[in-house]
């Protein structure tokens, strides 16, 4: 099932999601790992209650958007999962450098084939080599944009300039659990995590996007979803954040 009542709040014209969406592109086993339905006994806590709401307080530097807000009768415990991020998941050919909503997945190195280089690079020392085969990786990407389709976790947004954020309160981690049926294959989904100090009752839920995703467009100059992210710890939303480190439910 992959559409339900939408909640209060999301706006009509994005189809609403309970499931990511897989383009006709993307391979069979990316389909299954992405794009599988998780058992809800799977889904490591009950859903804690959220609100989306238009934000209409006039310092905040997403004034007139909407963001996402604890919207329980107590603070989101450090650690709790919120939402998962979905979206439509997809391979580079489709990413769409112009996405506000488009965050990676995974991005793995492509191996060149054995010997594609050789004779190349004669007379240069053997350090300048390997930077040019570096300089020369490949990487494919799969990415979840939410730009047209979505849930909850698509209006959570970065923590800059928001009145009273020194730091986000939310973590984009990857989530992951063993397909039952499916021996040794998990199916993975990007979620939303009460950061480490929680996320207090009323609060909006904020996240870091990374310091790449505000650089300028054009000194980007290419895909969101290619956009270096060497230096972040963690996924993050939107240009091209990479995934690093895994929670099994
Ligand atoms: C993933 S969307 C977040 C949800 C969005 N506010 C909405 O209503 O759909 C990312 C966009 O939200 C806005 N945004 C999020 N955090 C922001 C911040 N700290 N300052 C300014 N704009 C922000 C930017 O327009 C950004 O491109």
């Amino acid at each position: 099932m992959t559409s339900t009542k939408p909640p209060a709040d999301f706006p009509a014209h994005i189809q609403f999601l309970t499931t990511p969406v897989a383009s006709p592109l993307l391979s069979a086993l990316d389909r299954l790992t992405y794009c599988t339905p998780c058992p809800p006994h799977l889904v490591p806590n009950a859903p804690p209650r959220v609100a989306i709401r238009t934000i209409t307080d006039a310092r905040h530097p997403a004034k007139g958007q909407r963001g996402l807000f604890n919207d329980g009768k107590a603070a989101i415990e450090r650690g709790t999962w919120i939402r998962d991020y979905l979206g439509y998941v997809h391979d580079e050919r489709e990413a769409d450098p112009k996405s506000e909503y488009d965050l990676s997945l995974e991005r793995r190195p492509v191996s060149t084939a054995e010997g594609e280089n050789e004779g190349e690079g004669v007379g240069a020392g053997a350090q300048e080599q390997q930077q040019e085969q570096e300089r020369e990786q490949r990487f494919e990407v799969v990415g979840c944009d939410a730009t047209k389709m979505g849930g909850e976790a698509r209006f959570v947004n970065d923590y800059r300039g928001v009145p009273g954020y020194e730091r986000a309160n939310a973590v984009f981690e990857l989530r992951t659990w063993d397909i039952p049926g499916v021996a040794g294959r998990k199916g993975a989904r990007m979620a939303v995590w009460a950061g480490p100090h929680g996320v207090a009752k009323g609060a909006e839920i904020c996240v870091s996007y990374g310091k790449g995703y505000w650089k300028p467009k054009e000194a980007a100059g290419q895909s969101r979803l290619k956009e270096g992210a060497q230096d972040e710890p963690r996924a993050k939303v939107g240009r091209g954040r990479r995934v690093a480190k895994a929670k099994q439910g």
